[in-house]
């Protein structure tokens, strides 16, 4: 809803009423609708301020509204009526002023900003356009290249920013409130003419088809697959060609046909599921809003390759004093110039203090004898691996959270050689550590509720979203990564090329292609891991060569390795590049001849694959583990999922994450498929239809909200 009151005698004040961020549900509009009327009927009230409670001024159109019938006044009218008014209206923008926040105050005559105060048009992020007059209004204000650039990227501007592009009228440190209706007053009864932006003329300069077309290729490259940044700039592009009320109409016709597209639905799915994940459950009973974090102020991070490095960036960027251990000296020094670097430039990206002076460097594991929070980063090696918690176990205070950043290795077994298993969790952070948003915070058996608090509360410190996942092996991520890698080795084996299978996830939306991301990550990180499993057999010929456990397994990483052909960092991979280190991926003869000779060897006979099938065969496998760890318990929920494959592994959020994407095709599809892939290949355990997927099938597909009901509660983990 929306309070009116009368300020100064002369000052009407409309007060937006929504927590937490007076989003314009249809009471708020209603109310804005019912208040506007009041302050232009009564004759003492000369000019009208809007604003929002709590100092924000409004997050937009209230998103939780978008599934259900339109009710109450719609935006564009109830905008018409603030901006044709014949009394000054002010908008005073705190917090934020976002969407149809911003476009309510496009409306307004005039716009006064805190300095704090964020503004912006996100619906792009949202599958949407601003629909409420913003691609009519702010080209028209502030230009065709500055609205174009905003609307397309949805990103926030500041205040000072605001002010220099022309959106905001005036900037205060001060309330925005008091200085909106001292400014009310000060315009009362001044003339509106030039005041409302509808009335502007057309854009026009001689450069503009110029304009349109850059932006249409670099949304058409950076968008993969998106429709909704497209759209934006074929709306905006309607405020140079139409005269406003025809601009309008454009902007109604193109916000309809992605208000109901499946892309903007993943795209609204996937901006609750990530609020939704702070909000963590675990089978045992353990949740967020029971279980109190415990404070850190001292953390120590123990090994400082690449991922270590990241990390201490990330917690020193967090204001925390940070001890970073390297036993080797030369790389102790090496990681310290490195950090120091990375701090440096990222100080300078953030327009933040340098925060090197938060970290000590030593060489000994003894400096972390006072730290809270312990994060071990060292290689991925168990013996290694246990014998630090044995160290710490013995070196650190009483208390101190013991965390471990590996990316797949038993939780429960590092916490069996330490004293306190309880205060034992994994904090798998994604490369670059300092860069990347998702952190999987992953809790044993005997992990207790408050070191899991502790973890997913300095994730977000960190600036990270922050998921809790069970242990198992590869945890959530790399666990369905295994069958989806699994799929498209075999597509190899059965004639496709690196570089069809890579085109067809690229082109399903994701950043890069299965192959690109093994060059990129390094295929000796799997040789390793699948050589400690005992996978790999050097020399094994014949039948059992592509056999494992009953099951069939594909060697053709495990014979690229042995060749040095490591990715990115060799120079050859999958792919070839034209020099160790390199970055641009090349289609490599060597490999294709490598692949017909290992073909030929194995009697396998090529055959053309179709994009359909190369798609399926990797997602579905991807999405049926996925399926096997919500009915393992190991997700609480499908957005956990969702949220760590978007953010951690390239998914496409405009697809909304891999379980959303499999209710979108529908779960009788994906089961069908399944089945069928399965019957053709009965020695894949991975393309089994898990009875998850199974049983929510049989149960009419519920939607993925009614999913967690389907899920037969695991016993006690915690
Ligand atoms: C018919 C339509 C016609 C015209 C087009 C107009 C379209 C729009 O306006 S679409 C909405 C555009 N606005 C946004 O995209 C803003 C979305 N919100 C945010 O970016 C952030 O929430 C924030 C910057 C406003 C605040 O961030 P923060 O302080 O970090 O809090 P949270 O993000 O955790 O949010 C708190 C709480 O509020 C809920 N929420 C936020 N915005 C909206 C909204 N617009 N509608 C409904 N609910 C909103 C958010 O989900 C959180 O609640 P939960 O934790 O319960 O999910």
């Amino acid at each position: 809803m929306a309070f009116y009151s009368r300020v100064s005698g002369s000052v009407g004040v409309i007060t937006l009423q929504n927590p937490p961020v007076n989003a314009l549900s249809a009471a708020v509009r209603q109310g804005i609708v019912d208040t506007m009327h009041r302050a232009l009927s009564e004759p003492e009230v000369k000019s009208v301020v809007i604003c929002g409670q709590n100092g924000k001024f409004c997050g937009g159109a209230d998103i939780r509204e978008f599934g259900a019938n339109m009710r109450g006044p719609p935006l564009v009218p109830m905008i018409h009526l603030i901006e044709a008014a014949e009394k000054p209206v002010v908008a005073a923008i705190e917090g934020v002023a976002l969407g149809g926040g911003l476009e309510l105050a496009l409306g307004c005559h005039y716009r006064i900003a805190h300095s704090k105060a964020r503004l912006g048009l996100p619906e792009v992020t949202l599958g949407l356009l601003p629909g409420a007059g913003g691609t009519q209004r702010l080209p028209r204000l502030i230009g065709v290249p500055a609205a174009l650039e905003l609307i397309t990227t949805g990103r926030h501007a500041t205040a000072a920013e605001a002010l220099q592009l022309g959106i905001v009228d005036e900037v205060t440190d001060h309330s925005a409130v008091d200085a909106a209706v001292k400014f009310a007053q000060s315009v009362a009864g001044k003339s509106l003419d030039a005041r409302r932006i509808s009335t502007y003329p057309r854009p026009r300069s001689p450069d503009l088809a110029e304009i349109f077309e850059k932006a249409m290729k670099e949304v058409r490259r950076s968008a993969r697959g998106a429709i909704a940044p497209v759209t934006c700039v074929q709306a905006v592009h309607a405020s140079v060609t139409l005269p406003y009320a025809k601009g309008m109409e454009r902007e109604r016709e193109l916000f309809s046909t992605l208000f109901t597209s499946g892309q903007a639905h993943a795209l609204q799915y996937y901006f609750f599921a990530q609020r939704a994940v702070s909000r963590w459950s675990t089978p045992s009973g353990a949740r967020w809003d029971t279980s109190k974090p415990r404070p850190v102020h001292k953390a120590a991070v123990i090994g400082l390759g690449t991922m270590g490095r990241g990390i201490s960036v990330s917690l020193a960027q967090a204001g925390l004093s940070v001890v970073a251990v390297e036993t080797q000296e030369k790389q102790l020094l090496e990681a310290k110039q490195a950090v120091s670097g990375m701090l440096e430039r990222s100080a300078k990206r953030r327009g933040v203090p340098l925060a090197d002076d938060k970290i000590k460097y030593n060489c000994s594991v003894q400096a972390v004898a006072d730290a809270d929070l312990v994060i071990e980063a060292v290689f991925e090696d168990m013996a290694l691996k246990k014998t630090i918690f044995q160290q710490l176990s013995g070196i650190c205070k009483p208390g101190t959270l013991l965390c471990t950043n590996t990316s797949g290795l038993d939780i429960d077994e590092l916490a069996s050689q330490t004293q306190s298993p309880e205060l034992v969790v994994g904090m798998h952070f994604f490369a670059p550590a300092h860069v990347m948003k998702l952190l999987e915070v992953v809790y044993g058996p005997r992990s207790s509720p408050e070191a899991l608090a502790t973890a997913m509360e300095m994730g977000k410190k960190m600036g990270k979203v922050s998921v809790a996942v069970g242990n198992c092996r590869g945890f959530v991520g790399n666990r369905m990564l295994k069958p989806y890698l699994e799929q498209a080795f075999f597509l190899l084996e059965e004639g496709a090329t690196p570089e069809q299978v890579d085109q067809v996830l690229e082109e399903f939306g994701f950043a890069m292609g299965v192959f690109k991301v093994s060059d990129l990550s390094g295929l000796d990180v799997g040789w390793k891991v699948r050589k400690a499993d005992g996978l790999v057999v050097p020399g094994s010929t014949g039948k059992s060569a592509r056999i494992r456990g009953g099951s069939r397994y594909s060697p053709l990483g495990d014979l690229l390795c042995e060749q040095g052909r490591f990715g990115q960092k060799t120079g050859r991979g999958w792919y070839q590049y034209d020099k160790p280190g390199g970055r641009v991926a090349k289609p490599d003869p060597w490999l294709h001849g490598f692949l017909e000779e290992y073909r030929a060897r194995h009697g396998l006979v090529a055959r053309r694959i179709d994009h359909q099938e190369m798609l399926e065969r990797c997602l579905y496998a991807l999405i049926n583990e996925g399926f096997q760890i919500l009915q393992d318990g190991i997700a609480a929920g499908p957005e956990d999922i969702d949220v760590i494959y978007v953010l951690g592994y390239g998914w496409p959020r405009h697809r909304g994450g891999p379980m959303f994407y499999a209710g979108l095709v529908g779960l009788d599809k994906v089961l069908e498929r399944l089945e069928h892939y399965h019957q053709v290949y009965p020695d894949v355990l991975g393309l089994k239809p898990c009875s998850l997927i199974r049983k929510l099938a049989a149960s009419s597909s519920p939607p993925i909200h009614r999913w967690r009901e389907f899920i037969q509660k695991p016993r006690s983990q915690l």
